[in-house]
């Protein structure tokens, strides 16, 4: 609220205005956004003079030189450029809880089946930044390769700073409180339900206008999000094109005595005072940008006769690696949505995985879980750990009639991250009070059904 009248901004308007933002619709497009008329030179991205008196400053999200197809750039005219600040130093205090590096003396390794409650928001004042903490990844920031999975627990907004991370791309999940983000390329309300992804490299500033605040993160070190092909589904189908959504351009010209830049490299935190607001930018235009998405438009294709099929089927966003087929990170969703499979056993099948599974839940049941995992809480199967429905969903769903009426899914949202790469574990998560000791206890009690005379199945009756 302090912030808010030093803004001379009234919780109304900012809620107002939240709500009611406008977005380019479309993924990776070429898009311009102007705030003021002109402000976006014609013809070229750096004339002698830019327009308004503004600055030219380009963003490259990949190497210069990459395959157009995957070149990733925007040109952002400001006020002032964003090099206008005092030195980097280490932040005090340090973030003790951020890694980006995952080796033997950060992290461990462990095969056992992981699960966690929602992890607690806490009472002192904190923010988005403050609130973030590592739970698992693999490889390495400077190497340029892997990915790390954090939570973020938090209940006040960034006041007078700026997050920045050189060390990869973020795609945050919330799960509890919207999401006020000012970004340099313009301002995105984001409210559980939707996702955002922001980008290595741009500032952003997170208010929290519902206080206590709690969300998931991946970040990829390795690349950028790709829609999935569709393959056989054809042309249409999971998540569209035009229902992800990025800001236009919105600035403010402020001094802004003592504003800090905190700058993620490395998994360290380095703070840069300057003496005006980031939020500069009168104008852009590029294929780099923010963008979120709202998970409920996704458009699930699914088994309309038999078997379970592989949760791939409901992709919504990939970073591949270079072998074919194979992600650094799939962004996986379990929406709502009609079981009709006859002969089938519904749920998720048991099986072992040479990908390995992060899962989280943003509401409602996870249709493999009747017990345990909760909104807010989270899971980790790793390469070929063994997993699957807890003896409840299995013992409930083989007592139905074997062709089950269709049913419906309802009010849920489950997700899980996907990786090609081994995580490694952070101590603190390893030691929370949150980690579920008795997880192994929701398959012990699964029991033999073997018989030993050949009755007609139903996985005989098919036809
Ligand atoms: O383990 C999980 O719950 C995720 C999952 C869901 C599914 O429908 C099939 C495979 C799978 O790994
Ligand atoms: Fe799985």
């Amino acid at each position: 609220m302090e912030k808010l009248a030093k803004l001379n901004i009234s919780e109304e308007d900012l809620e107002s205005e939240f709500s009611h933002l406008g977005y380019q619709s479309g993924f990776g497009n070429h898009f311009s956004s102007e705030a003021k008329p002109g402000a976006l030179p014609v013809g070229q991205n750096n004339p002698l003079k830019c327009p308004y008196g503004l600055y030219a400053e380009q963003v490259s999200g990949t190497a210069f030189t990459v395959p157009r197809k995957l070149n990733q750039r925007s040109w952002l005219y400001r006020i002032k450029p964003s090099v206008t600040h005092e030195p980097f130093h280490p932040r005090v205090p340090s973030h003790d809880y951020l890694i980006s590096e995952f080796n033997q003396s950060s992290s461990s390794a462990t095969p056992t089946q992981l699960r966690w409650s929602p992890f607690g928001i806490p009472d002192t004042k904190t923010n988005f930044i403050d609130g973030l903490f590592t739970i698992c990844g693999a490889g390495s920031s400077f190497l340029r390769h892997g990915f790390a999975v954090h939570m973020y627990a938090a209940n006040a907004s960034m006041e007078g700073c700026a997050f920045a991370n050189a060390d990869g791309d973020f795609l945050i999940v919330p799960q509890q409180g919207r999401l006020w983000i000012t970004t340099e390329l313009g301002r995105l309300q984001v409210s559980p339900g939707e996702i955002v992804v922001l980008q290595q490299g741009f500032r952003y500033s997170i208010d929290l206008p519902d206080g206590p605040s709690r969300g998931y993160v991946v970040e990829v070190f390795s690349g950028h999000f790709q829609l999935p092909d569709l393959g056989p589904i054809g042309a249409n189908g999971l998540a569209s094109p035009p229902d992800f959504l990025t800001p236009t351009a919105w600035f403010e010209d402020k001094a802004y005595p003592g504003y800090t830049i905190v700058h993620k490299f490395g998994g360290s935190l380095f703070t840069a005072k300057q003496n005006f607001s980031p939020f500069n930018v009168v104008a852009w235009h590029g294929n780099y940008a923010p963008y979120k998405y709202d998970l409920k438009k996704f458009c699930p294709f699914n088994t309309v006769l038999f078997d379970h099929g592989d949760p791939s089927i409901n992709t919504v966003l990939t970073v591949p690696s270079e072998k074919p087929g194979v992600a650094v990170v799939d962004f996986v969703i379990f929406p709502p949505r009609w079981l009709v499979a006859e002969h089938t056993f519904r749920p998720p099948y048991y099986h072992r995985n040479c990908m390995s599974e992060f899962m989280g839940l943003i509401y409602g049941n996870y249709e493999a879980k009747a017990d345990g995992f909760q909104p807010g809480g989270a899971s980790l199967h790793s390469c070929m750990t063994p997993h699957g429905p807890d003896t409840t969903t299995f013992e409930k769903t083989i007592a139905e009639e074997d062709d089950a009426k269709p049913a419906k899914i309802r009010d849920t949202m489950a997700f899980m991250f996907e990786s090609s790469l081994i995580p490694r574990i952070t101590p603190w998560v390893l030691k929370s009070p949150h980690l579920d000791n008795d997880y192994y206890k929701c398959w012990t009690g699964l029991k033999s059904h073997f018989h030993h005379e050949h009755l007609p199945e139903n996985g005989e009756l098919h036809s």
